[in-house]
């Protein structure tokens, strides 16, 4: 299992994979095993496919949803069973946050940026997509981390102080290991 998760979620075009990669970067300088994964759709598709499950169905905060939501999101954990962090990159529902603090150590990281930095990035409104509940269920969650991505700034200092979370987790990790053996 991974020592430490870190559920990213942000708006379209906020620069959740610009943040990722930059996380992941930092950590691994810092010699940190770290491993990149995502819940998008295209996996609950082929999660759909594989277990003749009904994909509509499987995107839905319903009751089935709960069923396989679990495992669903252990077949993109899995693969990375013995790196020390996971980044998932684009977490969207309350569903999945609980999900990984409920089995994980986890850090959730907000990704926040302007409308206009948006638009820069290539951001265009559309109607059933950003009033959704993917895109706007999370925007009242409190976050551990908010990583504001504004164009141009700096993001090191930011970066460093959610890396010295990641740090404490995976410390306290390795202790709960020691006493356990
Ligand atoms: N701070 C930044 N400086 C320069 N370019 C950025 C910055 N943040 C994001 N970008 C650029 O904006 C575009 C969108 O960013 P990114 O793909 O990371 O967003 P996202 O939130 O993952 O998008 P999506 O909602 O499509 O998954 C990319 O081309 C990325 O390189």
């Amino acid at each position: 299992m991974p020592k430490c998760v870190v559920a990213i979620s942000g708006k379209r075009k906020s620069g959740k994979d610009y943040c990722t990669k930059i996380l992941k970067q930092a950590l691994e300088n810092r010699q940190v095993a770290v491993a990149v994964t995502g819940i998008s759709n295209s996996l609950k598709m082929e999660f759909a496919k594989i277990h003749g499950l009904d994909y509509a169905e499987l995107l839905t905060d319903g009751p089935y949803k709960e069923k396989y939501r679990r495992e669903m999101i252990k077949a993109a954990i899995n693969p990375f069973i013995s790196t020390d962090v996971v980044i998932v990159s684009d977490c969207r529902r309350p569903s999945d946050y609980r999900f990984f603090t409920e089995n994980y150590s986890t850090l959730t990281v907000r990704v926040e940026t302007s409308d206009e930095h948006r638009h820069e990035r290539g951001f265009k409104f559309v109607d059933g997509v950003d009033d959704a509940d993917s895109e706007c269920a999370l925007d009242l969650h409190n976050f551990d981390a908010v990583l504001r991505n504004l164009t141009g700034e700096d993001l090191t200092p930011q970066v460093e102080r959610i890396m010295d979370i990641v740090f404490e987790i995976l410390d306290k990790e390795k202790k709960k290991n020691i006493v356990n053996k």
